[in-house]
């Protein structure tokens, strides 16, 4: 069920829409004070949250990027965010950004409900849409690497914490047996990640195989990349006929779909795979290496841009970092800008000026789709 590893075995008890209340701090993506860059990023927290099916009651927002480094935000800040998840009879909270297990206890604490962080959020989605057990494989290693540093040894550790109140801090602070539970569930995580990593190295080089046979046959390559949700699957389905899953969540892909093109003489693959988003978990980039691999070994990476986001351009920043980060930086690029059926017209116009190769399209509607076509023939065929 949806938020089942964020609310652990009692989710099932909170009903089909657990509700949640949100904390963000004001610039804290680097972005100036009260900038826009935070509207940005609280409304995809909230998208976040919805597509793991949470319903959001409401958000507290600490203006100045001056926060408590013990509660995330700052004391008046927590005392809000309590009073609401009072008023809100939320089942948690979540925070917008990567918090420290010391904040995670503290707010804990001063709230009186579960805790957790974007990242835990974001691995959540991915468990819930992971599909073939290529997928399970990696979402599950990056979970364990996620809980690894944070277990508690109270019993209180991610997957066996259960939502709603918490019974007031009992059977804390118990020393011995606690750290012994927190030797054992250190133990039996380390070797789960031991035989899912033989697993995922299994799957790697079968991967690696098909690759290989590609390469040999001297078929080139060509990959779907952007952040999530800009249309990489109904982009790839407009192109190829292929039926991959289109829906307007975050990250509904997460395995790669290859599609053969043949126009006239000219033969390559494309490949639709897992999108990108701001601040994406790292343990989810190391775990989704060899998916990501699809990326980095294509010939021609085809960026996929929602031109109707509000921070196209910032996307397409996060985007370039990421693919730096898996060493995909030197992959050719040719930039798409789709949903140009509903994007405003001043706004293809400006990143069309900001990035002059790009090609705009709607995977949606067809239109742009013949020209980027040959577009993407001629640049197959410099390779
Ligand atoms: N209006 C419009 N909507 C589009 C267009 N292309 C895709 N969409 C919609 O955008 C949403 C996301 O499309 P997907 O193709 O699933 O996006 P994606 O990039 O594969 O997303 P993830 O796999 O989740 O990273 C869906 O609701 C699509 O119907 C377009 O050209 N115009
Ligand atoms: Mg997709």
């Amino acid at each position: 069920m949806a938020g089942s590893w964020l609310l652990g075995p009692h989710a099932s008890a909170l009903g089909e829409r657990p509700t949640a209340v949100l904390v963000a701090v004001r610039g804290e993506d680097g972005t100036a004070d009260s900038g826009p860059g935070s509207e940005t990023s609280l409304a995809e927290l909230r998208r976040l949250a919805d597509t793991d099916g949470l319903s959001i009651a409401d958000a507290v927002v600490q203006n100045r990027p001056r926060p408590d480094p013990a509660t995330f935000v700052g004391s008046g800040k927590v005392d809000e965010l309590a009073a609401l998840a009072e008023r809100s009879h939320a089942d948690l909270v979540i925070a917008d950004g990567e918090l420290t297990p010391g904040q995670v206890r503290n707010l804990e604490e001063r709230t009186g409900i579960r805790v957790v962080d974007r990242t835990a959020l974001i691995l959540d989605i991915f468990a819930e849409h992971a599909r073939t057990s290529d997928g399970r494989v990696q979402v599950e290693l990056a979970q364990i690497a996620y809980q690894l540093p944070r277990l508690r040894g109270d019993g209180r550790s991610m997957s066996r914490v259960g939502g709603g109140r918490m019974a007031g801090g009992a059977g804390m602070g118990v020393r011995g047996p606690g750290e012994m539970r927190l030797e054992t569930q250190r133990r039996t995580l380390r070797e789960r990640a031991t035989r899912l990593r033989r697993n995922a190295s299994e799957l790697a080089r079968r991967r690696e195989r098909t690759r290989n046979r590609r390469a040999r046959n001297q078929v080139p390559s060509v990959s779907i990349t952007g952040y999530t949700n800009a249309g990489k699957s109904a982009l790839l389905n407009r192109l190829t006929g292929a039926d991959a899953q289109v829906r307007d969540v975050l990250f509904a892909t997460l395995d790669p779909t290859v599609r053969r093109i043949s126009t006239g003489e000219l033969t390559y693959t494309i490949t639709d795979t897992v999108g990108f988003v701001r601040h994406l978990p790292h343990q989810l980039v190391d775990a989704f290496r060899s998916t990501l691999d699809e990326v980095s070994r294509s010939d021609l990476a085809l960026h996929v841009v929602d031109a109707c986001a509000p921070d196209a351009l910032g996307q397409i920043t996060t985007v370039h970092g990421v693919l730096h980060e898996i060493g995909a930086g030197d992959v050719p690029e040719l930039l798409v800008l789709n949903k140009i059926d509903v994007a405003p017209p001043e706004w293809v116009d400006a990143l069309c000026r900001a990035h002059p190769h790009a090609v705009p399209v709607s995977a949606r509607t067809g239109a742009g789709i013949d020209y980027l076509r040959e577009e993407l023939a001629r640049r197959v065929r410099r390779l």
